[in-house]
């Protein structure tokens, strides 16, 4: 059964953790035979994606690692609707997804506040989109990932994790099930980065989301994940999928000296390094 808090966010039923399927559980998120081509700048197409499956089970937490250039951050565009495949079919509980849908949070990893609006006026944004007034919401959502004090701040005035958690507040208010993330911490310094880190892991484990989350370090990988999915070089495909065997809940500055956590590294490194071509 789900249920909600307050912010209308989903809670796990507590008898299952986080990834974990119910017996005979459809997925939540579906990518079934994805590919696509773009046109080149002197004629043809170069191909981008190339048959890509893959399948996230409800408040599974899974990342995408590849060689830079392999198609990451265009499959999640195109799972969010923005980019309309050649091929394949994106789905959510079964549905094919299409562009604008709330159930779907697509988090960049370029800075995406509004410079002229408030951390209050850009969470509201989702809502005011719809025509919903929920103050409330939005004040309990910033106090939620830490920066409530900030609510009337401009992103101008805030630290560069500070807008990142104001950003995360934005997607939750739009009450997503899913959260697409595009190296979401690239551009962050290495404490600021791994403060987010936990929180995000926070905020996970609390709402039940499904997250799927792009990114270039196979530590932020392994540390958040239940699963971490290799593409292959260009066109993007899945090379390898790794369960990630390391319990929750996980202590980020730990998981380094975590029996798992070296080998699995090293199989995910050898198996990239092998598709990395330097042009
Ligand atoms: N709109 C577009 N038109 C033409 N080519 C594009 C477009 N968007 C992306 N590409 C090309 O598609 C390929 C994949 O790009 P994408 O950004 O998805 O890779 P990525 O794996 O996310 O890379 P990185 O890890 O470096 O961020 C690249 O060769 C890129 O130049």
């Amino acid at each position: 059964m789900e249920m909600r808090t307050a912010e209308g966010l989903r809670v796990l039923d507590a008898e299952r953790a986080p990834g974990q399927q119910p017996m005979g559980a459809a997925p939540k998120l579906q990518v079934k035979g994805v590919s696509l081509s773009f046109p080149q700048a002197g004629g043809g197409r170069v191909e981008v994606l190339q048959g890509v499956d893959l399948s996230l089970g409800e408040g599974e937490f899974c990342s995408i690692v590849g060689p830079s250039g392999c198609g990451k951050s265009t499959l999640l565009s195109v799972i969010s609707g923005l980019i309309p495949p050649d091929a394949g079919s994106c789905e959510l509980d079964g549905k094919p997804i299409t562009l604008g849908n709330p159930a779907v949070g697509y988090m960049f990893q370029s800075d995406t506040l509004l410079p002229w609006a408030t951390a209050l006026e850009n969470v509201r944004f989702p809502l005011d989109a719809v025509g919903r007034k929920d103050d409330g919401l939005c004040l309990s959502l910033l106090k939620k990932v830490g920066v409530g004090a900030f609510a009337q701040a401009y992103p101008w005035q805030l630290s560069g994790g500070m807008r990142k958690r104001v950003q995360l507040a934005r997607l939750l208010a739009q009450q997503p099930k899913v959260l697409l993330m595009d190296e979401p911490f690239g551009a962050l310094d290495a404490q600021t980065r791994l403060l987010m880190q936990e929180e995000l892991l926070r905020l996970w484990d609390s709402t039940g989301l499904t997250v799927l989350f792009v990114t270039h370090d196979l530590s932020e990988a392994i540390a958040l994940s239940d699963r971490v999915m290799l593409f292959t070089n260009r066109p993007g495909s899945i090379k390898e999928e790794y369960p990630v065997p390391i319990e929750r809940p996980r202590a980020i500055e730990t998981i380094v000296q975590h029996p798992a956590y070296n080998s699995l590294f090293v199989q995910v490194w050898q198996s990239l390094r092998k598709e990395i071509t330097l042009e």
